[in-house]
């Protein structure tokens, strides 16, 4: 999890509320394109200050190093665990930020593809942040052509569109009118009400998706309330000790039991993790993608180092597509990717690629 931000001032384009601060909320499944959509919003926000909170599954944070970044306080969490990470880093990330002595005007916050949103939202809406933070919308991305109602008879991918505010039908690029149409009915069937967008690569006027007040805090809170009182839950508080140089964490674990994701929750993906300070070599490289790579990881993501090659390259694998783009090195050269995907024979996996390096 990392969380930047950045020193600009003047509120313009919108106008935020200083009265708790608006939280909003990406979901979407594997490759959908949320840290596309949060890039624009990096890009677009003009002197809105936005802190990032970005949740990755894997172990390395491919994510955080493809986000348009001012390179300042940027802060890495450990990723570790969905449900616990997400309990426990998240309420810590967001104290974070709000103990921050220059002003932030929004938080955005980009869940795992695999997540349920639930125990995100009840984070907020449980806890003292309910009185800190308002969660203004939970945005879902839909990968248009690859989504279908089983989608990879993942729970998740379902909850995702259960609990979203604003769905944005991305990638309108790579699907039919008609698929769009069949995706559309199908979303208001789940969530009549919705507001649908149709985009391309993330991109949409930020005013219909930032502060726009489309969670509805009452009905969430409600349920909180009755649940609070058919379980005799204890209340959730959480207390901060943070002091800035010091790295003094004190976690008190308060989970929510009642929602909270068991490690089933993550729909039985997986993922394998690979690091070396040595390059590929291009053709073994693309001789395992097109020949050896396993049937069940369909994401996957990189910053991969080629021996023939003095640029950085972004490897992204979602579905059956791949692409591979370039750009400059910021730092030493190294390869780190992420394969995501079911019942994955890791050290088989781990041996192909091995295979790949000069
Ligand atoms: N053709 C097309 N590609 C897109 C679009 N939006 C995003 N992509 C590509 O889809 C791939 C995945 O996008 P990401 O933004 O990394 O997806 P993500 O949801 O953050 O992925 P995870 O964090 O792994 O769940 C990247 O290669 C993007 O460039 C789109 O509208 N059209």
């Amino acid at each position: 999890m990392i969380y930047q931000t950045e020193t600009q001032t003047n509120i313009e384009m919108l106008d935020i509320p200083k009265r708790g601060m608006p939280v909003t909320i990406i979901t979407g499944f594997l490759g959908s394109g949320k840290t596309t959509l949060l890039n624009q919003i990096l890009k677009n926000k003009q002197n809105l200050k936005v802190a990032v909170l970005v949740n990755e599954f894997g172990d390395i944070n491919i994510d955080s190093q493809l986000l348009i970044s001012m390179d300042e306080d940027m802060v890495e969490l450990s990723n570790g665990c969905i449900c616990c990470t997400i309990n426990d880093g998240l309420v810590d990330a967001v104290y974070r930020v709000l103990e921050r002595e220059d002003r932030i005007d929004y938080l955005v916050i980009e869940t795992t593809g695999v997540a349920d949103p639930l125990p995100i939202i009840l984070t907020f809406l449980g806890t003292e942040l309910r009185d800190l933070t308002r969660v203004d919308s939970i945005i879902t991305l839909v990968d248009s052509e690859a989504f279908t109602p089983n989608h990879y008879e993942s729970e998740a991918a379902l909850k995702q569109i259960t609990y979203a505010d604003v769905v944005l039908l991305n990638k309108t690029d790579l699907a039919t009118q008609e698929k769009l149409k069949e995706l559309e009915a199908y979303i208001q069937d789940i969530k009549a009400g919705a507001r649908i967008l149709h985009t391309q690569y993330g991109q949409v006027p930020l005013p219909l998706i930032l502060d726009v007040n489309l969670t509805p805090i009452d009905e969430y809170t409600s349920e909180i309330e009755e649940d609070t009182h058919e379980h005799h839950h204890h209340e959730h508080t959480h207390e901060h000790h943070h002091h800035e140089d010091t790295h003094e964490h004190h976690h008190h674990h308060h989970h929510h039991h009642g929602h909270q994701s068991n490690h089933l929750e993550n729909d039985g993906f997986v993922s394998v993790s690979f690091q070396s300070d040595r390059p590929f070599d291009v053709q073994k490289f693309q001789t395992f993608l097109t020949e050896h790579l396993p049937q069940n990881i369909f994401r996957a993501k990189g910053i991969l180092w080629f021996s023939d090659s003095p640029l950085r390259h972004i490897f992204q694998l979602s579905g059956p597509r791949y692409q591979l783009d370039a750009d400059e090195w910021k730092t030493t050269p190294t390869n780190q990717l992420v394969l995501i995907g079911r019942d994955l024979d890791t050290s088989k996996i781990l041996s192909l690629i091995n295979e790949c390096l000069t």
